[in-house]
């Protein structure tokens, strides 16, 4: 059924709003696959979020979704698609009981989750139209440029004198005031010996990073878009108007960027692409990734509790102070990396690895308690909290789930463990086999609250200022042991 090709195109929507909204849809479309009760109705409902799916994906500017006047009627967004989905899987019963029970009251659910779907719908004309808007600006700085302006003149037809001042010409400030600079593309070939190969220090998602030096002597960090259309531009568009409009000293700063443009000269295929690159401060010990993951074993990161908690809390303050600029990047998910050292997502394989492992451990240590005579007491212990593992796991239905990857997500490991008193289990040994009472309780407390942080429901989630009291709170008990 063609409404089902699209799922993949609804998965990159997640990189436009966020991991919630892109995920929920494309939960939604999965789910209603497999619908037992209210098809017909579940296909709808898919039908209509995957309209939204597509919507977003046809904006040039995401952040035509931050502007408050979006956002505040977007709010709502993410739980009505939460509801959505707890519809469409409760539709997974197939039992004639279940049928007679639930048949009329979820009629009436699936009416009104489908009008509210319909209501975020109405609002796509007015951000297709700032989207345009925004499009246009951007044509007209190129075309006008702006040491024509002159020093106080916005770059885009703001009316004279507004009170208060438009965004736009806040915006045009602010650029004055950081430098944010436009460089050439030779300028940036230059600095990084044409984009060799020996210059590449990394390559994310869509971009590859390359380090390069500025003519003034700066080295610095040059990502350029690894194709050169379609979402990795609108992903470098957003790093970039995010970056340069904030400061502070847990953020990498953006110095500048470049559009090149290329044409394709082969007809029918002649067409102008654009392809943007950003210039960033050169971070010389890499990525929080690397020193986790990494072969650099001798890295403090590896070895201290005090030095994993300082960069949480140094990442938690970041994000506090983005958070005043409206926005929400998704931190729990890094707690649980630097509690565990695992990777945030595990393929089958890497997941069956771990369980081995585990048994073993769990083997061992059933024959040192057999050995100690004291397994009896303990064995019941360990079932009962087996039990309640099972049910934490239950109540993570987000979490559990294998991704359209194939991959499993880190937290539906962590979460159930640690919400069943278990941290011990996929705690990181590497800084400590052994770790201190003080060690475990500031572990304990990042482990909290990065559960908390991973809640489903937004407002269920700690404001950030709590995460990072919690944070300082953990650094002064693991600062006691090092
Ligand atoms: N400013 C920088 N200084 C030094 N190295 C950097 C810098 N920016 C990126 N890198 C390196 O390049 C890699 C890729 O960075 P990039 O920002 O493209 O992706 P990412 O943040 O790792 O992942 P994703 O694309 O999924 O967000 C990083 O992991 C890091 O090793």
């Amino acid at each position: 059924m063609a409404l089902w090709g699209g799922l993949g195109q609804a998965a990159t929507v997640a990189q436009l709003v966020g991991a919630d909204i892109g995920g929920l849809i494309t939960m939604i479309m999965q789910a209603a696959m497999t619908a037992q009760q209210n098809k017909k109705e579940c296909e709808q409902l898919a039908r209509r979020v995957f309209t939204i799916a597509e919507l977003l994906q046809h904006l040039q500017d995401p952040d035509v979704l931050r502007r408050p006047e979006i956002q505040r009627p977007l709010t709502g967004l993410e739980d009505t698609l939460r509801e959505a989905h707890e519809l469409v899987l409760s539709c997974q019963d197939k039992s004639a009981v279940y049928r007679l029970v639930m048949t009329g009251r979820q009629a009436e659910k699936f009416r009104d989750v489908q009008s509210r779907i319909d209501s975020y719908l109405l609002l796509f004309p007015v951000i297709s139209h700032m989207d345009i808007t925004r499009r246009l600006e951007r044509i007209y700085k190129i075309l006008v440029p702006k040491d024509t302006l002159g020093p106080s003149m916005p770059a885009f037809s703001v009316p004279p004198n507004p009170s208060p001042p438009s965004q736009v010409a806040t915006q045009f400030v602010w650029r004055e005031t950081h430098g944010v600079k436009e460089f050439t593309f030779m300028e940036l070939a230059t600095a990084t010996n044409n984009f060799s190969l020996d210059r590449k220090i990394g390559e994310g998602a869509f971009a590859k990073v390359y380090k390069g030096r500025l003519p003034d002597g700066r080295e610095v960090a040059i990502k350029r878009t690894l194709e050169t259309s379609g979402i990795g531009i609108i992903d470098i568009m957003r790093e970039l108007s995010i970056l340069r409009s904030i400061s502070h000293q847990h953020i990498v700063r953006v110095f500048g960027s470049c559009v090149k443009e290329k044409r394709q000269l082969l007809p029918p295929f002649r067409k102008k692409q654009e392809e943007t690159l950003l210039v960033l401060e050169y971070m010389e010990n890499g990525s929080l990734h690397r020193h986790l993951h990494g072969p650099r074993s001798s890295s403090p990161v590896m070895t201290s509790w005090k030095t994993r908690i300082e960069i949480l809390l140094g990442v938690s303050r970041a994000i506090e102070y983005m958070q005043s600029y409206g926005e929400r990047p998704g931190f729990g998910v890094v707690m649980l990396e630097v509690l565990t050292g695992k990777k945030p997502y595990f393929s089958k394989e890497e997941r069956e690895e771990m369980e081995k492992t585990e048994e073993c451990v769990e083997e061992e240590e059933r024959e040192e308690r057999e050995q100690e005579g004291k397994n009896t007491e303990e064995d019941k212990e360990e079932s009962e909290r087996e039990e309640e593992k099972k049910t934490t796991e239950e109540c993570h239905p987000y979490w559990q789930k294998w991704d359209s990857f194939g991959r499993q997500h880190l937290a539906s490991i962590a979460l159930p463990l640690i919400e069943a008193g278990k941290l011990w289990k996929v705690l990181d040994r590497r800084p400590a086999a052994e770790p201190t009472p003080r060690q475990l309780e500031a572990a304990e407390l990042v482990a909290q609250t990065a559960a908390h942080c991973l809640q489903l429901r937004g407002e269920e989630r700690p404001p950030i200022s709590v995460v990072v009291a919690n944070l300082e709170k953990a650094l002064e008990l693991a600062r006691c042991d090092g």
